[in-house]
């Protein structure tokens, strides 16, 4: 059992590195605001009440894909929801980082740049190799503590996230506590009847790995989104568009091609593919195809009116549902079909139902619906589903105490 130091173990008016995860979608230039933002608002506002001086730590995005920038917009944000000034440093460890942090004062807030334009905060590396890297070892002698919150990239061993713990007192915030106990009591949950998963989005290394993990308690998975166009693929489908597009399917093919043929193997019976796909037509409208249709010379951007009927009918006859990743791109109104209609089948159904994934958590609020339909609704997609299959988090267990 994890034993936490939490926020409220820490005497007041100290001053404190405090790590979120405000990684957001960035559509047209412009950073999105999700509810990431606005539960961490809640441990900022705990903080404050303490009196302590806060510096803020965050990355957004990854070098070389567009969603891959400044945090300055992520503190207007932040303010909005706190209602309280979040000043954006433009410099994470650099002299002008260390000014702004030598002038923090009780009752301050400072957003300091992206984690991810700092060289040794990305390569993944045990706790005590990041501890030595220069981001650590430049910012931990300013604060009194450190406090974790990004339960949604605790599955990642960067800098920011396991470097600190080892050479400063640590505690967890409130997203991290409230997270971490309730997605670690879903994996102990056992049902009578059919439990099927919905797997999409964009990334296929949360995504893949989770059908042969999850062997014993998933009894069905309905692919969709990027996962399932290169699960299409392993079955011979010529589909996953990357010309001058972002980049998700060669580059994910090639590392996952055996996985993703193996498990397609090993798992047939179980895995439900898509059977049409939806497009841009000449007119920018959706378009749909049959499977005997698609070409990588175009992009699918969800699954068709059929797959959507189909899943939403499994969906119906489920007693647990769990959700992680989108079936389409849900961001744009003639994209979202697979994604709200699904989402629609387990509101209605009467299941235990949890959906994960920061960004799959946005089509609540675009679609109007409504989270008390849904058993959890969690802020984390990659360290949601390692807890759902009992993987432990690397940004949990560095702050692990036992005393
Ligand atoms: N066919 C597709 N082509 C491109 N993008 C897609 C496609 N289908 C879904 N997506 C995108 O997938 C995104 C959600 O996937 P992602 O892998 O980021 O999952 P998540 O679980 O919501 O997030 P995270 O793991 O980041 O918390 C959506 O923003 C959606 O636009
Ligand atoms: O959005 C997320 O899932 C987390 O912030 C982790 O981001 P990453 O997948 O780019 O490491």
């Amino acid at each position: 059992m994890t034993t936490f130091r939490t926020i409220d173990n820490i005497a007041p008016d100290r001053r404190l590195l405090v790590r979120i995860d405000v990684n957001a979608a960035v559509e047209d230039g412009t950073v999105q605001d999700s509810r990431r933002f606005a539960r961490h608002a809640e441990t900022i506002q705990a903080l404050l009440a303490d009196d302590h001086a806060i510096a803020l730590l965050a990355h957004q995005g990854r070098p070389g894909r567009d969603t891959f920038v400044s945090l300055e917009e992520h503190a207007e944000i932040l303010t909005d929801h706190l209602d309280h000034r979040v000043e954006f440093v433009p410099d994470t460890d650099g002299n002008d980082a260390l000014a702004a942090i030598d002038g923090l004062e009780s009752g301050d807030v400072l957003l300091l740049e992206n984690t991810r334009m700092c060289d040794g905060e990305l390569p993944e590396e045990d706790p005590d190799t990041k501890a030595e890297t220069d981001l650590v070892q430049t910012l931990a002698p300013e604060f009194d503590a450190y406090v974790g919150d990004a339960y949604s990239a605790a599955h990642r061993s960067h800098a920011s996230i396991v470097g600190f713990p080892r050479v400063m007192d640590a505690y967890a915030g409130r997203v991290m506590e409230t997270e971490y106990e309730a997605n670690t009591a879903l994996r102990d949950r056992e049902f009578d009847g059919t439990v099927t998963m919905i797997l999409g989005g964009t990334k296929a290394e949360d995504a893949i790995p989770i059908v042969e993990q999850l062997d014993d308690a998933v009894d069905r998975f309905c692919l969709g989104g990027v996962v399932g166009e290169l699960f299409l693929r392993a079955d011979d489908r010529d589909v996953g568009y990357d010309v001058g597009g972002p980049e998700l399917f060669d580059h994910q093919w090639d590392e996952h091609q055996e996985t993703l043929e193996r498990v397609l193997e090993a798992y047939r019976d179980r895995l439900y593919l898509p059977t049409d796909l939806a497009f841009e037509d000449d007119r920018g409208e959706r378009g749909e195809t049959t499977l005997e249709g698609v070409s990588k010379e175009r992009p699918f951007l969800d699954v068709g009116s059929k797959t959507a009927a189909r899943y939403a009918d499994l969906v119906a006859g489920s007693e647990a549902v769990f959700v992680k990743g989108a079936l389409g791109v849900f961001e744009d109104e003639r994209f979202a079909r697979g994604t709200v209609e699904v989402l629609s089948a387990i509101a209605e159904a009467d299941c235990f139902s949890v959906v994960g994934g920061g960004d799959t958590a946005r089509a609540f609020a675009l679609y109007d619906l409504d989270e008390a339909d849904f058993t959890r609704v969690s802020i984390a997609g990659g360290a949601y589903v390692r807890a759902l299959t009992g993987e432990p988090l690397v940004g949990v267990t560095v702050l692990e105490y036992d005393g």
